[in-house]
This record gives C-alpha cells, structure tokens and sequence, in this order.
C-alpha cells in the first residue's frame, strides 16, 4: 500500500481558495498512491480561531466538493484533512473527511477532543462523540485528528473496532514538536498498529508550525519523517506486518480490562 502524505504550508497570507485549489492539484498529483492524506484544519490553520466562524462550511461545502473530485480524478483514497464544518443546528465540528477513489464519501469523523482548554477551538466547536473506523483493502484506518493523540483510550477504542492503520492529520506546532513525534511511535507501538500523522508547515495566527509529518511501523519504527516545510512524504507499507506484529508479540492479548479502583478513593 502506498501512502502519501501531504504536510501543506498554512499561511495566512494565502487566501482559501487558492489555497483549496493549490490542495487539490496536489492530490491530482498523487495519482499511483492507494491512500492520500491531508493535515488538520489546512483551510484556516488549526490556531487561526477568528477564522473558524467565517470559514466554517457545511459537510458537503466547498471543501467537500474539491476533495471529492481531486480523489476521483486521482483514482485514490483520500483522508482530506479536517475542515471547520457548520452543522445545521449551528454548531460547529472539527470534521475530518474520507473519500472512496470513486469520489464517494467512505466517513467523517468529528474530533473528539478540542484544544485549547478554556479558549479556542475548545470554546468554538462541539465535541464528536463518535469513534469512526473504515475499510480499504488490505487494511482499517481508525480515525483522529490532533490532540486526539495524547489520549491513549480513543486509539484502543479504535483497535478494538477493528482499525490497523491509525490515521492523524494535525496543525501541531513547533513549540510541542518533541511531544508530536513520541506520542506518534507510542500510539503505534502500544497498539501494534500504523501510524500516518499528518501535520502543516508554515506560520498562521502568529503560531509556527512543527511539520514533521511522520509514517510508523507496528513495531514502532519511523518509516518516513517530512522536514519542517511543504512536503509530499511518500512511503510504501505492508499492511500485513500489523498481523504478523501482533501475531509475533501478542502483548494485546494480555489487557486486564475492569481493574479495581484504589480501596482509598472507594
Ligand atoms: N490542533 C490541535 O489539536 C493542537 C494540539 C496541540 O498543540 C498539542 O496537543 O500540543
């Protein structure tokens, strides 16, 4: 199987559709790929939070449509990255797209942990509630986006559902970069999985970004790493190694599930 992923410098001074157009020949381009995948929020920037509102689209906007035909005229799975999705009732979500390499929707997930604490994305958009797997051949991506990475429990709820490819589009910065590349490898070695965490390069919102969009094996070692600006990474897996993986070290077999609470705090 043959990834690409695309780690899109998110300037401010590019307006969207350029921007949107400038993606979707980049997509064009991947064609020979099976699987394409974008980075987090890359119409906005994940930190420009002001532009969340005025960019916000519904599912099936601007984005969806650009991303649908780009993947078809590709003939490739596309994850499209995350866009800020405006959900009839209002509400906005940070809403991740895959499509078929017919230009079907496959599924959205909307992220489940929001960044910011009480700013930001955290205060601007809903939480999804939802884990979301899907089936390519050869393999399951389970999906998440950003921040979803430092907790552990979404990813196991997603390899109990059945994922093998764990597929993270991100807008993580610099400042974190150290935090972005460990809890990648620890995601894909707890799980004995593929990790494809695809990030933006450039500065928005005052914010530079880390880059360093990364592939990991199940066995946790760094396939392909990008360097810090835009950056096609391309990198052919063997989707059979998350059986043989597990298979060999069987480590998930050996989950204690429904540990006791600490006698103290009953
Ligand atoms: N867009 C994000 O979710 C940023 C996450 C981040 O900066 C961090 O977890 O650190």
């Amino acid at each position: 199987m043959r990834a690409s992923l695309i780690q899109i410098a998110v300037d401010e001074d590019e307006p969207v559709d350029s921007r949107r157009r400038r993606v979707a020949a980049l997509v064009r381009e991947q064609s020979g790929a099976d699987l394409v995948v974008l980075p987090e929020l890359w119409t906005t920037g994940a930190f420009a939070f002001e532009e969340f509102g005025r960019a916000a689209e519904p599912l099936e906007g601007p984005t969806y449509e650009a991303m649908a035909k780009a993947a078809s005229d590709a003939g490739v799975w596309l994850h499209a990255g995350s866009l800020p999705e405006r959900d009839p009732d209002g509400t906005l979500y940070n809403t991740s797209l895959l499509f078929s390499p017919s230009g079907e929707p496959a599924a959205a997930y909307r992220k489940i942990h929001r960044f910011g604490f009480d700013k930001g994305e955290a205060v601007l958009m809903g939480a999804g509630r939802d884990l979301v797997t899907a089936r390519l051949p050869g393999t399951t991506l389970g999906l998440a986006t950003c921040y979803d990475l430092r907790f552990p429990e979404l990813f196991r709820g997603l390899v109990d559902a059945g994922a093998e490819t764990l597929v993270i589009p991100a807008g993580w910065p610099e400042r974190r970069r150290a935090h972005w590349t460990l809890l990648a490898r620890a995601r894909a070695v707890e799980n004995q999985a593929f990790v494809l965490a695809c990030g933006t390069a450039g500065t928005h919102a005052g914010v530079p970004q880390a880059g360093h969009s990364i592939v990991v094996d199940p066995w946790g070692e760094v396939l392909a790493e990008a360097g810090p600006g835009e950056e096609v990474l391309t990198v052919d897996l063997d989707p059979a190694k998350v059986g043989a993986t597990r298979e060999q070290f069987p480590a998930l077999k050996d989950r204690v599930l429904g540990l006791e609470a600490p006698r103290s705090l009953r």
